[in-house]
């Protein structure tokens, strides 16, 4: 589905990725783990066309990443960022509606199938309570949800999440990953994700990309791959390995 080839990326002369290269699968979630500044979200941001001017080769379905066109690319992939950022007043059925646009005409209202849409996602993410409500009125946690429901009024065959669920309480954010896993066994979804819980991370990914320094140190099936050594490389932390119920994290550095 995407294949990462010597992938190097610099801002400015800073090398933030170097010579990363990786295939990721359909219908799986993957993870992106790594210390702060490891390269995660850059990474994120190239394989969805958000930043170019790098050194390497990204295919989508076989295709150089840059031969997409933005619609083109818009009707497949969907990316939820780390903040949200929308300043303006949209209401956050609009702000929902605007997860059709790739699928419309310019000019053009949306059609009775791209408000089925909208209302169901609306009603999946628990916000259709928020319809009228400006999304500059909502809690960091609600603009998510929102952002969530948007992203999946797009209908797409991979959705990208930054630390989307940073400002969810724990409640939402298992709904929100028992959802995710649902459509990827039922509708053949593919997820990358970037997520530091790694707990959850452990317990709800297929695969798992470990990033320290712009490299990559290690990709794998979760159960091999999430080990008490790995994140002790990565993060310096300790923990133990619970089989049944995932991982430990102990407080000890
Ligand atoms: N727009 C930018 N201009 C210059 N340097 C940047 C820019 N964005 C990120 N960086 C630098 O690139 C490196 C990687 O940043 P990136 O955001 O990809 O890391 P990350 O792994 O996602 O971190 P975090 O876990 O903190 O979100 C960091 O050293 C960061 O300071």
């Amino acid at each position: 589905m995407y294949t990462v080839k010597n992938l190097c990326f610099s801002y400015d002369g800073k090398k933030v990725l170097d010579n990363v290269s990786f295939s990721i699968e359909q219908g799986k979630l993957t993870t992106i783990i790594g210390p702060n500044g490891s390269g995660k979200t850059t990474l994120l941001n190239l394989i969805t066309g958000q930043l170019s001017k790098y050194n390497g080769e990204i295919y989508f379905q076989n295709k150089l990443l840059e031969s997409y066109g933005v619609k083109e690319l818009s009707q497949k992939i969907a990316v939820i960022s780390q903040n949200v950022d929308i300043r303006f007043p949209f209401t956050c059925m609009e702000v929902v509606m605007m997860g059709r646009s790739p699928f419309k005409s310019r000019m053009k209202q949306l059609s009775k199938n791209d408000l089925d849409v909208v209302v169901r996602c609306m009603e999946m993410t628990e916000t259709i309570k928020f319809s009228d409500t400006p999304i500059t009125d909502l809690s960091g946690g609600e603009k998510q949800r929102v952002m969530m429901a948007k992203a999946l009024a797009q209908t797409p065959q991979i959705l990208f999440l930054d630390e989307a669920f940073s400002n969810m309480d724990i409640k939402y954010t298992i709904k929100f990953l028992n959802l995710l896993r649902k459509m990827i066994k039922e509708e053949n979804l593919t997820v990358i994700s970037i997520m530091h819980d790694l707990n959850l991370t452990d317990l709800f990914s297929d695969r798992i990309l470990a990033l320290k320094d712009g490299k990559v140190v290690k990709y794998g099936k979760t159960e091999q791959t999430v080990t008490p050594q790995l994140i002790k490389d990565l993060f310096g932390v300790h923990i133990r390995k619970n089989e049944e119920k995932g991982l430990v994290i102990l407080p000890t550095i």
